[in-house]
């Protein structure tokens, strides 16, 4: 058996996949998409030829299909010797990753309530690997893990105390691995331990959220209950008034209905009416597009304000992260968002900010700014293949 790691991020509506090896060094990735839908598609990354699915394929399907093209293609040799999942919702039930077995699997199946959208499909991933590989350990890595260090202040909704004690009703948080990986890779980026390091971390993605990370621990994230809360995202609104159900209802619009337009047809895409997408929103703003220079507004402002409230909870700060697809590569957005917080005293370099990448180490902050500013590109499989090596590990008699 080849010590290579197969890391599983199985979305609603997409799958990543990606193959390491021993040293945790990236050999392969592969993503399908648009799956369930009329116009699934697949291929491996860096490879023209796309691979052939179904028009509707399912998670299973495609994920068949990534793992033979890995086959044929000679990407994979042999079987893995482990498997790693990204789970979105672990409850309460899990703080950390744990390797799969039936009684984690129903476990998980528990907790999909919490996570509708994310954790079924998280499951038909996990299923699908335990058919095709029945004899690698496999383990789950859960999004909700790194926040189980919330403090009952930061994690407590202000509701009747027996919605928490009956049904769970808190706030979890989500994108953990994501954060955790920026606890880390700050600390070395500032010659510091993790222990020692208190970051403000902006996971800017499809999903976006910000945590505060106190000595190298979650201690305040701005994700509840699910992941709607909080930040503006892609489509979905983070927070609005709650009164906002009682209001639609008596315009005739039901609570699903609400609920499905707050998690679809909001954030980027309801405030542009054009697209969830902020490269496509930075294009179309570019070309005085109103309503998509006023998405990315709505959408700096309230991380701006995200980043004051996470203060709150620090008793220093080392430096302020931006990470994900957004946080990495929109130079707008992080201009923006840092000159909301002239009074805090965070200041960026015009230059630094645009070319971090080829003249600084993810620096961007104005020699005068009372705090660093990073930018760290997030590796949510690196994290999830080291967890599942190191738990397969454990596991291994020999
Ligand atoms: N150069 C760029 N400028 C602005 N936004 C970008 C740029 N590159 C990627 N993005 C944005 O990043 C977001 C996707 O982030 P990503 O982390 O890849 O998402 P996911 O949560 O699906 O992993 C999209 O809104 C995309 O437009
Ligand atoms: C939890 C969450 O929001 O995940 P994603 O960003 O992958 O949608
Ligand atoms: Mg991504």
């Amino acid at each position: 058996m080849e010590d290579t790691v197969l890391v599983v991020n199985c979305g609603s509506s997409s799958i990543k996949l990606a193959l390491f090896d021993g040293k945790h060094r990236k050999l392969a990735s592969a993503l399908a998409e648009r799956l369930n839908q009329n116009g699934a598609f697949a291929r491996i990354d860096g490879d023209q030829q796309t691979i052939p699915l179904k028009p509707d394929a399912s998670q299973d399907e495609a994920l068949e299909a990534l793992v033979t093209a890995f086959r044929d293609r000679k990407v994979m040799a042999s079987v893995p010797a482990a498997i790693g999942h990204r789970v979105v919702h672990g409850g309460e039930t899990f703080r950390e990753a744990v390797l799969i077995d039936e009684g984690v699997v129903s476990a998980i199946e528990d907790c999909a309530g919490l996570a509708p959208l994310h954790n079924p499909v998280n499951l038909s991933g996990i299923r699908a690997t335990l058919t095709l590989f029945p004899d690698v350990p496999q383990a789950a890595v859960f999004d909700t893990a790194f926040h189980q260090t919330l403090p009952k202040r930061a994690f407590l909704y202000a509701l009747p105390e027996s919605w928490y004690r009956n049904w769970g009703v808190r706030r979890y948080g989500f994108h953990g691995t994501s954060h955790a990986f920026m606890a880390l890779e700050a600390a070395r980026l500032l010659g510091k331990t993790q222990a020692t390091t208190s970051v403000i971390s902006a996971h800017l993605g499809n999903g976006c959220s910000i945590t505060a990370i106190r000595d190298g621990i979650s201690v305040d994230t701005s994700m509840g209950l699910t992941p709607l809360e909080g930040l503006v995202m892609g489509t979905r609104s983070g927070d609005v008034d709650p009164g906002l159900f009682d209001f639609l209802r008596g315009k005739g619009v039901g609570a699903e209905e609400v609920h499905r337009v707050l998690n679809q047809e909001s954030g980027l895409l309801g405030l542009s009416g054009q697209s969830n997408d902020m490269r496509s929103l930075c294009e179309l703003a570019d070309h005085g597009h109103e309503p998509s220079q006023t998405a990315i507004d709505v959408f700096c402002f309230r991380l701006a304000r995200y980043i004051g409230a996470m203060m709150a909870s620090l008793r220093h700060l080392d430096a302020l992260v931006f990470t994900g697809g957004i946080g990495e590569n929109s130079a707008r957005v992080r201009q923006e968002t840092v000159s909301h917080l002239r009074l805090m005293g965070f200041k960026l370099s015009e230059e630094l900010n645009k070319h971090h990448g080829e003249i600084s180490d993810g620096r961007i902050e104005s020699a005068d700014s009372r705090f660093p500013v990073l930018v760290i590109p997030t590796n949510e499989e690196l994290v999830i293949a080291r967890e599942a090596s190191r738990l397969a590990g454990a596991a291994d008699p020999s």
